[in-house]
């Protein structure tokens, strides 16, 4: 079983405060930290580019878990390995859900010494992509359409979470389970007991006390 892990979302920092809660998050129980790249097409909402990153994993060198949500990932991927991601998930609604694409660019990423995943919209089923967990560090279930933070959690989206769990059993795989949106004090332990070893958290941790929210989660 992988340790439980709670990832910050820096969606939801208040960028007028950006360096004292970057010390608290470096303090605090979250080992990784979630940095959504958003490129105004694949989702309408614009965010971080790898300079950004840069600059984030040089203050606060917690493991970065980068998701992208662009039209292009291929191009994107190494970029944002060069500037410091520790792992990239990407869309496979981006690559057409074409297996051999998919394929390709979780190749790719472990070519380049990142861990690599993908990750699905609520209305993409994930039975599909059985054969290429074998190559995934870790599977993403969106409990929201991504684009925006502060939105509310998709319970049904926890029948993809119970499917990838026994699919991992079933298959004698190790990739983490992760989830991400909606992610609240309401709602985090239904996604744990699904089967969720990574919990991707934005407003919750954000509008609350970081320390004791992340804590909360992981008691
Ligand atoms: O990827 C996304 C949104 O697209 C998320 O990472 C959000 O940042 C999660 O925010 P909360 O739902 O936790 O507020």
């Amino acid at each position: 079983m992988n340790e439980i892990v709670i990832a910050p979302s820096i969606l939801s920092l208040d960028y007028s405060n950006v360096s004292a809660q970057l010390e608290e998050l470096k303090a605090s129980k979250a080992k990784w930290l979630h940095f959504d790249v958003m490129d105004g097409h694949f989702v309408p909402n614009l965010t971080f580019g790898p300079d950004i990153l840069k600059g984030f994993k040089k203050a606060c060198p917690l493991f970065m878990d980068v998701h992208l949500m662009v039209e292009d990932p291929k191009t994107y991927a190494p970029i944002f390995i060069q500037n410091g991601a520790d792992l990239v998930t990407f869309h496979t609604e981006a690559l057409d859900n074409d297996l051999s694409r998919i394929q390709g660019l979780l190749d790719e990423i472990h070519n380049l010494g990142a861990k690599g995943g993908i990750v699905v919209k609520p209305n993409t089923a994930i039975e599909p992509f059985e054969s290429v967990l074998k190559s995934c560090d870790l599977v993403l279930v969106m409990s929201v359409e991504p684009g925006f933070g502060g939105q509310k959690f998709m319970a049904d989206m926890l029948k993809k979470v119970e499917w990838l769990k026994e699919k991992r059993q079933e298959l004698n795989l190790s990739y983490r389970i992760e989830i991400d949106g909606g992610i609240n004090q309401d709602t985090y332990k239904s996604a744990l007991d699904a089967g969720c070893d990574t919990l991707v958290a934005g407003s919750y941790v954000f509008k609350n006390d970081i320390t004791k929210t992340i804590e909360g989660m992981l008691a």
